[in-house]
């Protein structure tokens, strides 16, 4: 039978992974993929500006087998390429599939950026967005499409709360309530109950994917905002729908 025609086969779960440098992303991939990857086949794509650092950790973490983990180099902001213009990911995503058909789950992660950058819902069914107690208590109150409308939000790095001064219940309260009873998620590498929520997360997930159930929803775009080159001499532009890039 010919699978591309098959409708009972569904194609692989995408979920997209994004947040700001440093949260714990690679981290959060890494546990997926060691706790899943007996109950799924999983591929992993990761997005770097100028390196292929975090493919390069998770191959070394052994979390997969490594040809199922590739890099993207974006070569500019990371945003362009998970959401203005994806056809590099998509690519990678889609020979991913073909090379190891049929996978269960794709696993996105975004290079590390600010806290506006959302995956296009033309790349990814699915979107955590993660941020982290070490990045600072009111984190969660600064807002942003990824913290308000991602599939759900993961306040990572728990267990660092004493050690800097974050009181972690009340950055919980603030993350919930900047998500109008979207699922927020206290999780640390540390805490292994912590972890097998995130895991059950995407059990869930997938299952909704495969029976049709899960409706992708566009946290949408990310806020306005502008890159430019050290000479000045390329102005990139972000965040305006109807004028989605200015290039000078
Ligand atoms: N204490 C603690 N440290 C963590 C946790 N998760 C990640 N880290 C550490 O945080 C640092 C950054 O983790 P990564 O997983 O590389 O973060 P990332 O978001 O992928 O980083 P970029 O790709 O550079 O944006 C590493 O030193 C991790 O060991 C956690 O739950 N608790």
């Amino acid at each position: 039978m010919n699978t591309q025609t098959d409708n009972t086969r569904t194609r692989a779960l995408r979920l997209g992974v994004a947040g700001p440098v440093g949260t714990g992303k690679s981290s959060v991939v890494a546990t997926l993929c060691r706790s899943l990857r007996h109950e799924f086949q999983i591929g992993v794509i990761t997005n770097d500006i100028y390196t292929d650092e975090d493919a390069r950790f998770l191959r070394a973490e052994g979390v997969l087998p490594v040809e199922r983990i590739r890099a993207v180099e974006t070569g500019a902001c990371p945003h362009t390429a998970i959401r203005d213009d994806v056809t590099m990911n998509l690519l990678a995503v889609e020979d991913l599939e073909k090379d190891f058909a049929p996978l269960d789950i794709v696993l996105i992660e975004s290079g590390g950026d600010n806290l506006t950058a959302t995956f296009s819902p033309s790349l990814v069914d699915a979107q955590i967005f993660v941020i982290d107690v070490a990045g600072g208590g009111d984190v969660a109150r600064k807002g942003g499409p990824g913290i308000g409308r991602a599939d759900l939000l993961i306040v990572n790095k728990v267990d660092l709360g004493e050690h800097v001064d974050v009181d972690v219940e009340q950055m919980l309260k603030d993350a919930r309530a900047a998500r109008a009873g979207a699922p927020v998620l206290a999780h640390s590498k540390k805490y292994p109950d912590t972890e097998k929520a995130l895991c059950d997360w995407v059990r869930h997930l997938h299952e909704a994917h495969v029976n049709g159930t899960h409706v992708p929803t566009d946290p949408g775009p990310m806020a306005p905002h502008f890159h430019a080159t050290e000479d000045g001499g390329y102005i990139h532009r972000h965040g305006d729908e109807a004028h989605p890039h200015v290039h000078r």
